[in-house]
């Protein structure tokens, strides 16, 4: 092709993305940019193509990037390549959200218009100006009694601080304006720039395991091109491969013969090993190499930890495989091997919260088909010992004796919740219950409150977020970051099943909710384990302390006894649900212990701490 041809091409490319806050509409928009490109076929169209995790469709959520290539004939006459980046909604998420942002130019701001702006529609905004992007609101579920477009407007206004005076329309789910947006992409999203002449330079923004082809990268080129049988280098570590197919997702994936200046594309070059590449890296060629590597991702760091173990110990090393493969795609997982009186050989795996971890372990189970035992999430503590040294523990089980204990520092952050002002009371009492300090008030208009805390970090990673929602009837956003570590008065709890400390079962709390915490705990373990040949006593102590005590009584088991006689085949069924239900189940000493008693910490709510 002659070279103007390509510069010519380069104009006609938009890269783009849809940030939304979570159920506003980003996947039924992307699925009619879809239909209307005639990317797929209406009859072929699987619903919410772009989500195409099996765990994504049940819980409605997008947990991973997905990039596709689509060609819009626009009313200039012109013929556009789009390409349309899908990023999940999710707080937990917003690192994937930031990967997706650099390879674009433009991002679709979707808000729906019964709900208003939210804590998602401001952080996703806020990354996308970060990134320079060009950003064009939307304002989805217009057909929506409820939908109040020049509110909406005005709020985005005042709390993202960008111009929505001609925000797009749209009602995904009747297709209506999604013709007026696609102009508007044309119009307002700029052409990529860099230098088709330049060294190879692309960018790595997301990739997979594929057991065929090796690793999976999804790419954007920033300068340059690549091809079939190029030698590529990748900056982080040096390694050089052979590039042995490049394509674009259409939606499918789509073999071509280059990627080239502003294109995003995948890239394979037979990279076997999940360690070699990154996400964030860059690529260059190895015979002529880009002078400077990208900026890479910001670093980012787990906010909590938490155990896990295969239920058959069998599977310790097949647990290692399945992580190290999905940590190549999740720069926040963290592992390392630990081990455990009560669960045996596991791992202690970072999170970046609750969704992260629920998200994790249900793919460990489903895609790598693995029966584990996690334990309750907790942070990080600094401890400093009586010698002057300090160490820094995410196990409670880890921490050392009380007497070697000089003091014990817990995270802390920095959290900004803006609320309408008519609920400042209400999060303040939320706040305060939740150990926190308040430090400033800020009126941003006549309705909007921006409220600041100093919380720590424990409290806010459990439940904080939905107490927050509820007692604002969802009006509040939250957005925080990490502080410093900062002396608090916690202490270890243990947990006794028939005298013996449970490892898995310790955790930390503040000496001030400790004995209401001990006592909520173990009545609801009483709940939750079951009925066993003996007798079980639970226990709950500090150091040698017993605060509180329950008992589970002695029960001869026989799950069919209700039924009866005959039926052999309902039998079976339910002999068969029972030995399921024991795979979750691990034999602590004697006593077989659920899955669901080392989440029991995460189950004591507000209400079983009044009792
Ligand atoms: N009434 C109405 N409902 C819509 C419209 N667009 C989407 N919805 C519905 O809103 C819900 C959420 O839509 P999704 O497209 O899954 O939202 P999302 O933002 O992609 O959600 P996540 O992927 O979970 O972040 C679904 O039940 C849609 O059917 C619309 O224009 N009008």
């Amino acid at each position: 092709m002659p070279e103007q041809d390509l510069t010519e091409r380069q104009k006609y490319i938009r890269n783009f993305s849809i940030v939304a806050h979570i159920d506003h509409g980003k996947s039924t928009i992307a699925d009619r940019i879809l239909e209307l490109t005639d990317t797929v076929a209406k009859r072929d169209m699987e619903n919410q193509i772009l989500d195409n995790m099996e765990i994504e469709r049940e819980r409605g959520i997008t947990i991973k990037l997905n990039a596709v290539e689509l060609q819009y004939q626009a009313q200039d006459g012109h013929n556009y390549t789009f390409h349309l980046i899908d990023t999940p909604g999710h707080v937990d998420f917003s690192y994937e959200v930031s990967r997706s942002l650099a390879a674009c130019e433009g991002a679709l701001l979707v808000v729906d218009a019964a709900q208003g702006v939210e804590a998602q529609t401001m952080a996703n905004a806020y990354l996308a100006v970060d990134n320079d992007l060009e950003i064009i609101p939307v304002l989805n579920k217009v057909d929506l009694p409820s939908a109040d477009p020049d509110l909406v407007k005005s709020e985005i206004e005042d709390m993202v601080g960008i111009d929505a005076e001609d925000a797009v329309l749209t009602s995904a789910k009747k297709g209506t304006g999604i013709p007026e947006l696609l102009e508007r992409i044309v119009q307002d999203v700029p052409a990529p720039t860099g230098d088709l002449q330049a060294p190879l330079k692309a960018l790595i923004f997301d990739s997979v395991y594929d057991s065929y082809r090796g690793v999976v990268l999804s790419i954007r080129v920033l300068d340059g091109q690549v091809k079939v049988g190029d030698q590529i280098e990748l900056m982080n570590n040096g390694k050089k491969f052979e590039v042995t197919e490049v394509g674009v997702m259409s939606p499918k994936a789509v073999p071509r013969k280059s990627l080239m200046v502003g294109d995003v594309g995948y890239l394979t070059a037979s990279i076997k090993n999940v360690q070699d590449t990154r996400v964030g890296d860059t690529i260059t060629s190895a015979e002529n190499s880009t002078a400077e590597a990208l900026p890479g991702y910001r670093k980012i760091t787990p906010m909590v930890y938490s155990g896990m173990y295969p239920v058959d110990n069998a599977k310790y090393s097949d647990l290692r495989e399945s992580l190290e493969k999905l940590q190549l795609n999740d720069a926040a997982l963290e592992f390392v091997p630990e081990t455990s009186q009560a669960l045996g050989f596991g791992f202690r795996v970072g999170f970046l919260g609750l969704l992260h971890m629920d998200v994790i372990q249900e793919r460990l189970e489903r895609e790598f088909d693995l029966d584990l035992i996690m334990t309750a999430p907790s942070v990080n503590y600094e401890v400093v010992l009586t010698t002057g040294e300090s160490e820094i523990i995410d196990n409670p089980s880890a921490l050392p004796e009380p007497s070697a204990i000089r003091e014990i520092k817990e995270p802390m952050v920095h959290a900004e919740i803006m609320v309408p002002k008519n609920y400042v009371g209400a999060v303040m009492e939320l706040a305060q219950r939740k150990r926190g300090q308040f430090q400033t008030m800020d009126y941003l208009d006549d309705y909007h409150v921006k409220i600041i805390y100093n919380l720590p970090l424990a409290e806010i990673i459990y439940d904080f977020f939905d107490s927050l929602k509820s007692s604002t009837h969802g009006f509040a956003s939250l957005d925080y970051h990490l502080l410093d570590y900062e002396v608090s008065q916690m202490v270890k709890m243990d947990i006794l099943l028939n005298g013996e400390a449970v490892d898995a079962l310790s955790f930390i709390v503040h000496q001030d909710f400790a004995y209401q915490r001990g006592r909520a705990i173990v009545q609801k373990l009483k709940t939750i384990i079951p009925r066993q040949q003996f007798e079980v006593a639970i226990q709950a102590a500090i150091g040698t302390k017993i605060v509180a005590r329950s008992t589970v009584k002695a029960y001869r088991k026989d799950v069919t006894g209700p039924l009866y006689g005959g039926d052999q085949t309902r039998k079976n069924k339910l002999l068969d649900k029972q030995k399921k239900g024991k795979k979750r189940m691990k034999d602590v000493g004697r006593v077989s212990v659920p899955q669901a008693a080392f989440m029991a910490v995460l189950q004591v709510g507000d209400d079983d701490l009044k009792n």
